[in-house]
């Protein structure tokens, strides 16, 4: 069982993009030489598989398997957490890719909510998420609440009520939403061994004071060592730093907003940045033009 003696997930969680070969086929080969940028360029050691900025959603159950699996396994001894995102539309879907994280020896399943039927209320959620963490009992579990994409507004506050008597494995969430009342809602009433990661890049300092105990996001592959930063500025009480490292990420980040931003930006965006070779996205999201990219890595790099 992971969940009394199981570290509690703290600091930085890439959201890992989802290595394409130029066919469009997933390319295993890339993971080994992204684990190694991510600790040796980035300083950044937990990485959130298959969510939004990994196109989960737009893999199949086997290729998603594939994809855990090479992350776990690559990751074995060097990362300190790999955790899953196994949610789906189907609850069956999302119930084998939980037995299959925990087999694969991942450190933790999320799951978002369904998003073409959509839960009512919070209790409809929280069944679903039930169903799915009951499949993987020993693996701590997270809630990943991103409203805007899921069109699911349910409070996360009234997600997480009773939460453990129906979720014994329940750790936390990830919070990606703009609701910074719903946000210290859910840290206020959280248990000592539960983290609260907030997945808004560029407004994490807010989150921070708030009582986050660390981040999810996209912008970690390749902004994660500034942002360490940031975190350290922040435990060490030197709020100004901090802030001047925040301001300097919302720079960069309203920049690629005002270019045209979308997970395929951001990917050919990490490709560029990094070196590594990502690949296109997957359909229904298309690449994008090869100057734009140069133009917003240019302003990452002027941050660097
Ligand atoms: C929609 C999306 O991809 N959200 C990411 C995680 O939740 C974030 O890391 C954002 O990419 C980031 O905050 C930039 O807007
Ligand atoms: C940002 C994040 O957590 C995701 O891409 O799923």
């Amino acid at each position: 069982m992971a969940s009394p003696g199981s570290k509690k997930l703290t600091g930085l969680v890439a959201a890992t993009f989802t290595p394409l070969t130029p066919e469009g086929e997933i390319n295993l080969a890339m993971i080994g030489p992204y684990i190694d940028f991510l600790l040796e360029k980035q300083g950044v050691r937990n990485v959130f598989v298959n969510g939004t900025t990994g196109e989960g959603m737009s893999f199949s159950v086997e290729e998603r398997k594939r994809l855990a699996e090479e992350w776990c396994q690559r990751g074995k001894g060097k990362l300190e957490q790999v955790i899953v995102h196994v949610g789906c539309m189907s609850l069956k879907d999302s119930q084998d890719l939980a037995r299959h994280a925990a087999e694969v020896g991942a450190d933790g399943i999320a799951v978002i909510a369904p998003s073409f039927f959509k839960p009512s209320d919070a209790d409809a959620l929280r069944q679903f998420l039930q169903e799915v963490a009951a499949t993987a009992q020993g693996l701590p579990f997270y809630y990943y609440h991103i409203p805007a994409l899921t069109g699911v507004n349910l409070r996360a506050r009234d997600v997480v009520e009773g939460i453990e008597k129906c979720i014994p494995s329940f750790h936390g969430l990830k919070f990606s939403g703009q609701d910074l009342l719903d946000f210290g809602q859910c840290v206020s009433y959280s248990q000592p061994h539960w983290s609260l990661l907030y997945g808004m890049d560029e407004q994490l300092l807010a989150a921070l004071a708030l009582g986050a105990n660390g981040a999810v996001g996209s912008t970690y592959n390749y902004l994660g060592s500034k942002v360490n930063s940031l975190l350290s500025a922040f435990d060490k009480g030197e709020l100004s730093q901090a802030r001047n490292l925040q301001f300097q990420v919302q720079d960069v980040l309203s920049y690629a907003v005002k270019q045209g931003f979308d997970v395929a930006v951001n990917k050919q965006l990490m490709s560029e940045v990094s070196g590594l070779a990502l690949g296109p996205p997957r359909l229904p999201l298309k690449p994008c033009p090869h100057p734009r990219i140069l133009s917003i890595a240019q302003k990452v790099q002027q941050v660097l």
